[in-house]
């Protein structure tokens, strides 16, 4: 991120946002409601522009927002793999499934899910992108104990085979070493 501002509804959330990160490297976005956290998070993804500045990414980026944009009538598995298939990824669905948790419910429509099963779903299409950028906004909302740890292990493995984390999130989720971005300070 270079040097990176965002308008958002007629003013400024935020400028002069500089960070880098390398391989296995992972950084923390923080800030009070409204400061612009999701927003950054949209702007490395490539999905707003921002005011001034630039982002450059080597490689994919996987971004966890607030939906996994799964069909809700579809079983979990066929939904998930119908995104990984699209990132060349197709047969990385079983495997993710199991790292979040969710193996049993392969074949349960995405509707009949719970809040915390939706959240581990959008994580496991992460997983399954097999992205080395990994862009998650607020992806401990939601889940439980067990389940923070099951995410702080994901991302421990991802930074540790050369991936990247840039995690926006108000619950405490451990980081080790990560660089902190405060925004709104
Ligand atoms: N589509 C939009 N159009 C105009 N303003 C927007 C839009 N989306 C968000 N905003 C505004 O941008 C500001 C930052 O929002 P953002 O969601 O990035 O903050 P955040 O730090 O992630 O907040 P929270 O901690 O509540 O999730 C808010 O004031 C919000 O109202």
């Amino acid at each position: 991120m270079h040097d990176l501002a965002c308008f958002r509804g007629g003013r400024l959330l935020f400028k002069g946002v500089s960070l880098a990160l390398a391989p296995g490297e992972a950084a923390q976005v923080t800030g009070p409601n409204g400061a612009g956290k999701s927003s950054l998070i949209r702007v490395v993804a490539g999905l707003l522009a921002p005011a001034a500045g630039r982002v450059e990414c080597e490689g994919a980026r996987a971004l966890m927002a607030e939906s996994a944009a799964l069909d809700a009538e579809r079983p979990l598995g066929a939904g998930l793999r119908y995104w990984a298939a699209m990132d060349g990824h197709g047969d990385a669905v079983t495997v993710a499934l199991a790292a979040v948790r969710l193996a049993d419910l392969t074949d349960v429509p995405v509707r009949l899910l719970s809040t915390g099963q939706r959240r581990r779903a959008a994580l496991a299409r992460v997983v399954a992108s097999g992205a080395p950028i990994w862009l998650l906004d607020e992806p401990a909302n939601g889940l439980d104990v067990a389940s923070v740890g099951v995410l702080e292990a994901l991302i421990a493995a991802h930074r540790e085979a050369g991936g990247i984390a840039l995690v926006a999130t108000h619950l405490p989720v451990a980081l080790p070493g990560a660089k902190v971005l405060e925004l709104g300070s």
